[in-house]
């Protein structure tokens, strides 16, 4: 499924959080929003799933305008996986897990073997079969985040959007995530701190700067040196992947703020310091 953000401004707080924002994200792609702290990245994923209001603008799921879809419809086409959930369930994961079914189904009333399946199978992807009789409140913040994302796959939508899904992760985790993001063969938006990440797996990223869109396009156009340091205000330093060739970004350093001190040189690890 298509998914297209026009021109959308969203206001938080009685201020403008998200301004003109205008990103096409074609069918089976993956979109992935980056951006410091505070840039609007979740603001503009709950627009997407039709959580929060824009103030301007539009979203469309092939070509359909979600002010004018229902709840219901809304969820058919999208699963969310947030950053924060208040969810202290006293429930078994594989209940939690379930909850993804209800916009396929028909009212209240028991969970089919369909959907028990299903749920299931999305427990046993993200490797958190084991946990199915778990209550959820009493797992760890990296299986709470498997057992929430499958949840999202259960919902079996075209659009998969994710806050910063690879939180709480182990690095083993991070990598089987999105390995499975990727082969899920949905349309995904997902918000990432981690850019070498997002340049892996990415088909397109948006640099999001107060509210703005200041970059968008495929990773190797987009990240490099200059946008990591005008944009997140840090020193880096771009390598070739010694086995992939993929270019690879270190970080040296916060970019020095400008003021009297911005010729001083920049420290490094052995204790000697570049210009
Ligand atoms: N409910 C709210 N009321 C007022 N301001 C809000 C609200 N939600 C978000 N904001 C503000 O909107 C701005 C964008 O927040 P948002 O959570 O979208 O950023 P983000 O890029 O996802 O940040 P992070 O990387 O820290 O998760 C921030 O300045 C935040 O303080």
């Amino acid at each position: 499924m298509r998914v297209d953000i026009e021109d959308l401004d969203v206001h938080r707080g009685g201020r403008p959080v998200v301004s003109g924002v205008s990103i096409p994200v074609p069918p089976g792609t993956v979109l992935g929003l980056l951006g410091p702290n505070g840039s609007g990245k979740s603001t503009l994923l709950r627009a997407v799933s039709g959580i929060a209001s824009p103030s301007s603008g539009r979203v469309r799921f092939d070509g359909a305008d979600i002010s004018f879809l229902s709840r219901r419809e809304i969820a058919r086409r999208v699963a969310v996986m947030a950053q924060e959930h208040s969810e202290e369930f006293e429930i078994p994961v594989l209940d939690l897990v379930l909850l993804g079914r209800i916009p396929h189904g028909k009212g209240f009333g028991r969970d089919s073997d369909h959907d028990i399946a299903i749920a299931e199978q999305a427990l046993d992807r993200v490797g958190a079969a084991h946990l199915a009789t778990r209550s959820f409140s009493a797992l760890s913040g990296g299986e709470r985040q498997r057992v929430l994302f499958a949840r999202a796959l259960t919902q079996d939508t075209p659009v998969l959007v994710l806050d910063e899904p690879t939180n709480h992760l182990d690095i083993a985790h991070q990598v089987e995530l999105v390995d499975l993001v990727r082969s899920a063969d949905r349309t995904v938006l997902v918000a990432l701190h981690d850019l070498n990440l997002a340049a892996r797996y990415c088909d397109t990223v948006g640099v999001l700067d107060g509210g703005r869109l200041r970059s968008l396009g495929p990773p190797e156009r987009v990240l490099d040196t200059d946008l990591i340091r005008s944009a997140f205000g840090v020193e880096s330093t771009s390598v070739a992947h010694p086995r992939s060739g993929r270019r690879h970004f270190i970080f040296d350093a916060r970019t020095p703020e400008p003021g009297p001190d911005t010729d001083r040189p920049i420290p490094t690890e052995e204790g000697s310091s570049t210009p």
